[in-house]
This record gives C-alpha cells, structure tokens and sequence, in this order.
C-alpha cells in the first residue's frame, strides 16, 4: 500500500486540491456521494471526545507521503467539529486509482497548530475540577503508534497536578505501567504489583506506592522519573515507541472538606497494523500481539458499554477481561454509580502512509460520543 500512495502522490494531492471543504463529504470520479455519518452524540455532559491531529514531522514529508486528514475550519457555534479524511484506492475497472473522502463529527478537534494547553483548557481543565470536588476524571489518550499520545499526556498530566495544587488539594500519585496483563510500579524501580478487586468492587493497584506530591517542581520531577521507567523501543514508526499502557492516578484530597477524588491519565500503547510491524523481532511481537489483545478487551468494553447506554436488556461488558479495563472498570461499568467524567483525546498522525488506521481511530472515537 505504501508504495501504491507514493507512486500516486502527485494525483492524490491534485484530488485534495479540488476538495471544496463547505461540502457535507468531498466525493470524487464519479462516486456516488453518500449521506455523512450519524453525528456522535454530545449531550451526554460526563463524556467528552477530542481528537488532536499532530503536525507532519520532519520525517514524515521527507518519507514522501502527503498529509491526508483535514480538520475544517473550527466553527465556535457548532456542537461537533468535522474532520475531512482523504483516501486513494486502486479499481480494478478504472484506469485510475479512486479518491474517496470520509467526514467525521467530534464534539473537540485539536489541529496541528493547537497546543498542549489549548487541549487542557478545553477539554481536561473540567475533569480536574471534577477530581477536586471528590468525583473520579479519567482521560485516556489512544490512536495508532507515533500519533502524539505519549506526547500529549505527559504534558497534560504536568498541567493537571500545577492546576491541583493550586486549587490547595493534597495529592498523591501512583503511576503504574501495564505490559499485557502484568503491572509495574514506575515510582519504585519497576516492581511488580498486582490488580485486585476489593469487597466493594473497586480495583485496588496493590504494593503500588502512592507518593504525596508537595509542590509544582517536585510533582513534575516525579512524574518524569516515572516516565524514565517507561519501557520504549524504537520500532519502524516510532524511535520511541511506548510498549505499554501507562497509568498515572492522582488521589485528590481536600483537607478543609476532606473529599477524595481521583484523577486517572491514561496513555494507551499505540495500536499497531500488520504494515508497522514488519520488522519488529519476536520480543516486540509479543507485546504487539499482549497490546493489541488489551486494546481489543477495551473496544469490545468502549462497544458494549455504548450498547447498554441504549438497550433495555442487561449487556454484559467484559471489564473483567483484561487488567486495563479493570483498572478503567469505574469508566465501563454500567452499575457504576460514582459520578465519572470521562475525556478522550483520540491522536491522529496526518500522514497519508497511517490513513488507514485514522479512519479507525476516527471510528472508534466517535462510537464513545455515543456512550451514555
Ligand atoms: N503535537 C505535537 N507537536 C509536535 N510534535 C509532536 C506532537 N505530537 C507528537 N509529536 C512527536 O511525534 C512523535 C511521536 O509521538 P509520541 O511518541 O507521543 O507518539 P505515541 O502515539 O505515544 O507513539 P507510541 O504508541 O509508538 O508510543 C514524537 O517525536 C513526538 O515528539
């Protein structure tokens, strides 16, 4: 496929040319246009989707590969923002590959110019609050490898502990890193520790060390030497590629009222397609295969937690079915009754070469709009 998109790069970007953006979906060589998908619920006021585009770097314009993702022009007055995502095809019965485009509609679209602190203020600042005042916030990042997740939440988590603090809370972090099924404690040399439910149904990180965060310098000191445990390899998408799930949970504590919140950022291992694993050895192919079974549990989780929002029947959600959506339970689980904000930043790499795993991406980011 790659080398299919670089042979016809010159025609794809002649077709992306043409594109006149106020149309509901860009169609092209004759396709017959097709009604734009079903916007993604927003009204639900604990669940908020973004979707951060990052720039093309240096690396990918080199490799050749033009940009295929489009954000439209941000419009303050509409619920949903519109992504445009341009695609080329090969016909057997036509003489030339096919142009065909796909629209989608999230509540929060971040462009290449956006900064970390534009996703913050938009879309994480309410979580916070939310932790302060004693609920659970979760923000989870996910997208293909190399699309900015770990990029994005190391800067976010940075900005929620400086906002805490200076909201007077008392924090403690644990951050803990899941390699398949098995979890390690970052801020204790990578020890082993273990995912348990208690009497009350709350997963508990056991032998996970909480640390109290004192102040600004001190908390971002910790959460970078948490992050220097991090295990990373360089693969053939990323020279720093994380090969986990990362999971850094504030407890938020208010000394006058003594409320207790938690605040969980998430980064997810990146998802990673047959193409991006080509030459990986058999060390990274198993955690690709551990990743991407977890991934799998958790959409099967995002899916089926959407069903139950919507059907009167009791829909059975596989939380139990991997320790990641263990610890994210209070997120799926439809019995849940402690109020939980939930905030996702789906990363895109606009890179023709990853279309294929945006539209994915896309996809599944708009199935969780739908969560109720
Ligand atoms: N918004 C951005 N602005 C500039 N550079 C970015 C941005 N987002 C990501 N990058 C760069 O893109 C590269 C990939 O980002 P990152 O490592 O965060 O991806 P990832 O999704 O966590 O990948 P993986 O799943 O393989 O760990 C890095 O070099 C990072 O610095």
């Amino acid at each position: 496929m790659d080398q299919f998109y670089l042979k016809n790069a010159a025609l794809y970007q002649t077709y992306v040319d043409k594109v006149d953006p106020t149309k509901p979906q860009a169609h092209f060589m004759n396709l017959a246009p097709r009604p734009t998908k079903e916007a993604a619920d927003s009204s639900n006021p604990n669940m908020s989707i973004g979707v951060r585009i990052r720039p093309m770097l240096a690396d990918d314009i080199a490799s050749g590969f033009p940009c295929a993702v489009y954000p439209r022009p941000h419009d303050p007055t509409a619920k949903q923002q519109t992504i445009d995502l341009h695609d080329l095809y090969n016909h057997p019965r036509r003489p030339r590959p096919i142009f065909k485009s796909s629209t989608h509609k999230l509540q929060h679209v971040f462009d290449a110019s956006a900064s970390t602190s534009d996703v913050y203020n938009e879309v994480v600042r309410d979580l916070v609050v939310s932790a302060a005042d004693g609920k659970l916030g979760t923000l989870f990042t996910y997208g293909q490898t190399s699309s900015g997740k770990t990029f994005t939440v190391t800067e976010l988590q940075k900005l929620a502990v400086a906002d805490l603090l200076d909201r007077h809370a008392e924090l403690h972090v644990t951050v803990v890193e899941l390699a398949g099924n098995v979890a390690f404690d970052l801020l204790n040399q990578r020890e082993r520790i273990a995912v348990r439910e208690d009497a009350s149904g709350t997963t508990q990180l056991v032998g996970a060390i909480q640390h109290q965060i004192t102040d600004k310098d001190q908390g971002i000191e910790l959460l970078e030497r948490a992050m220097s445990f991090r295990r990373a390899a360089p693969t053939l998408k990323n020279p720093a590629s994380s090969r986990s799930h990362c999971i850094c949970r504030i407890k938020v504590t208010q000394p006058a009222t003594h409320t207790q919140g938690f605040l969980y950022m998430v980064d997810l291992a990146g998802s990673e397609i047959a193409r991006d694993v080509t030459e990986h050895g058999p060390e990274l192919m198993r955690e690709t295969r551990e990743n991407n079974v977890s991934l799998s549990v958790l959409k099967d989780c995002i899916r089926q937690r959407a069903l139950a929002a919507t059907s009167k029947k009791k829909v059975h959600v596989p939380i139990r079915e991997s320790t990641l959506t263990k610890i994210l339970k209070h997120v799926f689980d439809p019995e849940e009754n402690q109020e939980c904000k939930t905030v996702v930043v789906a990363c895109l790499n606009p890179s023709l070469a990853d279309v294929a795993s945006s539209k994915n991406t896309l996809r599944y980011a708009e199935l969780l709009g739908k969560m109720d």
